[in-house]
Order: C-alpha cells, then sequence, then structure tokens
C-alpha cells in the first residue's frame, strides 16, 4: 500500500480534479482511476442507481491488467422479489447501506452472490479476487450508486487481498468526495441539457415568430427586389407615396403593378384609409360605371335601391384602377372629372358628390398608341401621367430572379408547414435564364407548380419546371438577354455576370471568398462586381 505522504498527495490531486471536472463522464473516469491508483487496485468501475432507484448501471470501468475484465455488469436490480432489497448483490448492499464491502477473495464463501462475476471471469480468463464496493453516497445521504474496487495489490510485489482497515476511511471519504462531484456534474449536465432545450425552444419561438411576422403581412405587400433598375422604380413609387399625386403604373403584365400600387398607398398617409381595386377590364361599361359611382334607385333596370360606387368607399383612400387603357371613353371622362374636381355623379343622379380619392392607375398597354387610335383620351394621359413609375420587366433585372424565387418557395413552404424548398443547381440555372414573358407573375406560377410536383425531400429540379423552361436551359445564347433586340452585346454579358455571381454566391451560403472561389476570380475582384450589380447578402 501507499505511504501516507502519497496517499495525501493522491487525494489532493483528486480533489482538484474533482473540483474542475464539469463532465460528467471524464469525470467517473477520473475517480476510479484516482481511487484505483490510491489503492493500487487492477480495476475499477462505477455504477449508478437510474432514476426510478430500481437499478444500478455500470458507467465506467477501468482494468489494467485484462481490459476485457473492465465490462460492465448489465443492469443490477435493487430490488429482490416481493419488493426487499435485493442484499445478496455486494453493490446494492453498499449502496443501501451505506457500509463498504471490503472482501479478500469472492471465491471464499461471503453470503454475496458472485455468480455474474465468476461467469465473467470465465468468459474473460481473468480471475477476480479482492473486491471492494464503496457506497458513493452525498451529504445529504442520498446514495447515488457504487466504486468498486478489483484485486488491490498489498504489496509493490503483487500480492493481491483485501482492503487494509486504516484504508477502508480513506476510501469511504474518497468516495463520498467523488458523490459529491458527481451529483454537481449530474446536475451541471441537467443544467446544460435544460439550456440546450431552451435555447432550441427560443429558436422555434424566433422562427414562428418571424415567420407569423411574415404570414401577417400579405403577399400582395411584399415588394421583393434588389436590382437598380428596380430599386429605382421602386424609389420613385416612394416619393409617389408622400404625396396624394395620381400615379400611373406602367410595365408588362406580370411585373408588379399591383404590388407597387399597394406599397404607394401603404407608404402614403392614407395608409389607414381604404385601398379599393377595380380592373377596367373585367366589366362592361355601364357595370363598369355602376360599380365605380354608383347608381340611384331604378337609374336602370335591376338597380333596386340606391347604390355608392367603389369612389365612395375608397373616400379618404387610393381608388386603383387597373387595366386603365380598356376603359370605356365615357368613364375615362368621369375619371377627368374626378382627378380635376375630386367630384363624382352617381348612375341616374344629377347631383355631383365631392370626395377625396387618390387615384392610381396601371396598363401594360401603349397609351400614347391607344390616344392616337382615338381609344384613350388625351387630357386624361396627361392627367395620369404626371407621375409615372415604369416596372422593369424581369428580363431586364436577372438578378431579381433568385430573390424571388427565394421568396416566393419560402412563402410556399410556410403554406405547406414545410421547413423549406431547395432546388438543384441546374433547376436554379434554368430558371434564371428563362426570359419570363409573364414576369414575376410566371414565375411565382412556376415556383407553386415545382412545389406541388416533388415528393417527400427532394429538390426541385428541371422535371419539375415546365418542359419548355427545361428544353430550352442549356441554350445560353437563345435565353440570355444577349437575344433581345435593342439589348447591347455588353449590357447582356453584364446582366448574364450577375446572374452567375449570384448564383455561385448562393451556392457558397453567401461567402464571399467560397464564391470567388469557385468563380476563380479574386475576392477583391468578386467585391467590386457585387457593388456594380449592386449584389446583396439577402
Ligand atoms: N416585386 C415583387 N415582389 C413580390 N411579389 C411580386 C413582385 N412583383 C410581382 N409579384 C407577384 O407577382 C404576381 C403578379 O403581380 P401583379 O399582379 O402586381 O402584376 P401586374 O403587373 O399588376 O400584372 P397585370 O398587368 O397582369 O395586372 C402577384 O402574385 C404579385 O404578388
Amino acid at each position: 500500500m501507499h505511504d501516507p505522504l502519497s496517499v495525501a498527495e493522491e487525494l489532493i490531486e483528486l480533489t482538484t480534479t474533482l473540483a474542475t471536472e464539469r463532465r460528467l463522464e471524464a469525470l467517473l473516469g477520473a475517480v476510479v482511476n484516482s481511487a484505483r491508483r490510491l489503492t493500487r487496485a487492477e480495476g475499477g468501475r462505477v455504477l449508478v442507481l437510474d432514476r426510478t432507484g430500481r437499478h444500478l448501471h455500470g458507467l465506467v470501468g477501468q482494468n489494467d491488467v485484462a481490459p476485457d475484465a473492465a465490462a460492465l455488469p448489465g443492469e443490477i436490480p435493487v430490488y429482490a422479489e416481493g419488493n426487499a432489497f435485493n442484499l445478496r448483490d455486494a453493490n446494492v448492499f453498499a449502496a443501501v447501506t451505506g457500509k463498504i464491502v471490503n472482501l479478500a477473495d469472492v471465491y471464499d464463501y461471503s453470503g454475496f452472490d458472485f455468480v455474474r462475476l465468476r461467469e465473467q471471469d470465465e468468459r474473460t480468463g481473468y480471475r477476480t479476487r479482492s473486491f471492494v464496493v464503496a457506497p458513493l453516497w452525498n451529504v445529504e445521504g442520498v446514495t447515488l450508486g457504487v466504486l468498486q474496487l478489483i484485486n488491490v495489490q498489498l504489496t509493490p510485489g503483487g500480492e493481491i487481498g483485501a482492503l487494509p482497515k486504516a484504508f477502508e476511511r480513506v476510501v469511504g471519504s474518497f468516495a463520498a468526495h467523488a458523490a459529491v462531484a458527481i451529483a454537481n456534474a449530474r446536475l451541471f449536465e441537467e443544467n446544460r441539457e435544460l439550456i440546450r432545450q431552451l435555447d432550441r425552444r427560443n429558436a422555434d419561438l424566433a422562427r414562428e415568430n418571424s415567420r407569423l411576422k411574415v404570414m401577417a403581412i400579405p403577399q400582395e405587400e411584399q415588394v421583393v427586389g434588389e436590382s437598380p433598375a428596380f430599386r429605382a422604380a421602386l424609389d420613385l413609387a416612394r416619393r409617389a407615396a408622400s404625396s396624394s399625386v395620381a400615379v400611373l403604373m406602367l410595365g408588362e403584365t406580370g411585373t408588379g403593378k399591383d404590388v407597387f400600387a399597394n406599397a404607394v398607398h401603404r407608404l402614403g398617409k392614407r395608409r389607414d384609409r381604404p385601398f379599393v381595386a377595380q380592373n377596367c377590364a373585367a366589366l362592361p361599361e355601364t357595370l363598369l360605371e355602376s360599380e365605380l359611382f354608383g347608381h340611384r334607385k331604378g337609374a336602370f333596370s335591376g338597380a333596386l335601391a340606391d347604390k355608392k360606387g367603389l369612389v365612395h368607399e375608397a373616400n379618404g383612400g387610393t381608388l386603383f384602377l387597373d387595366e386603365i387603357g380598356d376603359m370605356p371613353l365615357p368613364l375615362q371622362a368621369k375619371i377627368l372629372r374626378l382627378l380635376e374636381e375630386g367630384s363624382v355623379r352617381r348612375l341616374g343622379d344629377t347631383r355631383l358628390e365631392k370626395v377625396d380619392v387618390r387615384i392610381i392607375a396601371a396598363t401594360n398597354l401603349d397609351l400614347p398608341q391607344k390616344i392616337a387610335q382615338g381609344s384613350f383620351r388625351e387630357d386624361l394621359y396627361y392627367r395620369l401621367s404626371v407621375f409615372p413609375v415604369t416596372i422593369p420587366p424581369l428580363r431586364e433585372r436577372p438578378s431579381d430572379i433568385p430573390l424571388l424565387i427565394d421568396f416566393f418557395l419560402r412563402r410556399i413552404a410556410q403554406v405547406h408547414g414545410r421547413e423549406g424548398f431547395s432546388l438543384t443547381p441546374r433547376a436554379l440555372d434554368a430558371l434564371c435564364r428563362w426570359r419570363y414573358p409573364g414576369n414575376v407573375r410566371e414565375l411565382k406560377n412556376m415556383a407553386e407548380r415545382a412545389a406541388l410536383l416533388i415528393d417527400g425531400d427532394e429538390r426541385i429540379d428541371l422535371k419539375h419546371l415546365p418542359a419548355h423552361l427545361a428544353k430550352a436551359a442549356p441554350d445560353i445564347i437563345v435565353q440570355t438577354p444577349a437575344a433581345e433586340g435593342g439589348t447591347s452585346l455588353r449590357s447582356a454579358v453584364r446582366q448574364y455576370e450577375a446572374i452567375v455571381i449570384e448564383n455561385r454566391l448562393r451556392e457558397a451560403g453567401w461567402n464571399q471568398s467560397r464564391a470567388a472561389r469557385l468563380l476563380q476570380i479574386s475576392r477583391r475582384s468578386l467585391v467590386e462586381k457585387l457593388q456594380r450589380y449592386a449584389i446583396r447578402t439577402p
């Protein structure tokens, strides 16, 4: 056995380890190791009680002489039949009574049952002789488990025997220290797990919160686009929003004229008043007139009572006249009066009524051409086009395509209750190259269709996109803006460059160094290009 000085040294070292080690497994390893060094035991184990206190489980096993013999026993039941303690087991005895079991040879009769241990010896060829079990009782007298020491060597020559009586107390107090440290480490791990759970919960809540926030904003109110051309149009719309000036939204079908009209209303002083929209191409003349300006009872067959028009509903707010190019000429005159005098006359009425309505109109038609044909009033055109906002077609702002794809897929994922959708690079490439005659609406429809076609966690691939798009995908020349009549080669190349850069950035998770490597250009040159094309991390 050790001399008192080395025992003291061992205890000091152990106390330090116990005080500093917070990871349960490492701590248990250190406990068994130190206890073995202290007692010169060949092997040692820690068994702990499960949460229900019904079983002891091995957690750590060590054996210098035969690593196989370090194997941990299976579950040891604390209770025998009839709910009495299973005191025939030396581990349970120590755990329950708080006494140290200290045997010179487990093969000699001791009253304890060592059948399993002997079976293990047979399997491993190891011979277990002396066997010490110290209870791991913490200060409150709560049993955590036991510390086993196997084959205690009494002399440096390797003579094996029971632990000398004087050492029992040392081992006992050592085990008590270890128990406190183990209890602390368990608490620490439990706390850490609780913190982890809380963090996870917080992150879930934050995600849910931002999801709800996004959901709370109606889709038509979100305006997505970062390209300089788009930003310029949006900037104009913002400026218009601050006054009550009439605005004319121009742009091809599906470019987002409705979205912009809504934004102008929402960003202006009238945001708390109604935003009322009417498609002027959707109704025949009389019905449209009655819808917009209202009617008096008997104004036409079917006019059974007085009815207010949308202009009345929009009073104080905004009236959005979509497809104004298709408005019949007589109604154009009424709109002009509304713009110039702020007054309207209901169908079948003689009186004029004052209303305070801001007009935003939109068309994808060539109004000067319609004026030339005599189907649009020139004076109305000039009145409306005081503040024109032209939304560029999507093919002229390709760097917005990935942003819009991302936006629509995220929205769709929310509706489907999914985390998200991902695209294969070739699907993204095909989407980015397409010319979108139907503009953003077409892109949105494609995203919705693809989301419906994929199975489970599948990525959106070419086969989920319309055939014409997949077919055209490899043909860069046809599909890039270079094919656009009137677009210079230089501007087409720049647009394509912007698409490629943005795609690579996406692949690289918006890590600029990684994207630069993928593009095989320097990071500095990438940064310059990002500035030039106004590409920003979303
Ligand atoms: N910049 C954008 N950000 C988000 N969604 C957009 C954007 N532009 C268009 N959309 C969406 O695309 C679809 C078509 O847009 P919108 O109806 O505003 O186009 P439009 O120009 O008014 O079309 P039309 O001329 O056919 O009436 C809508 O679902 C709209 O929400």
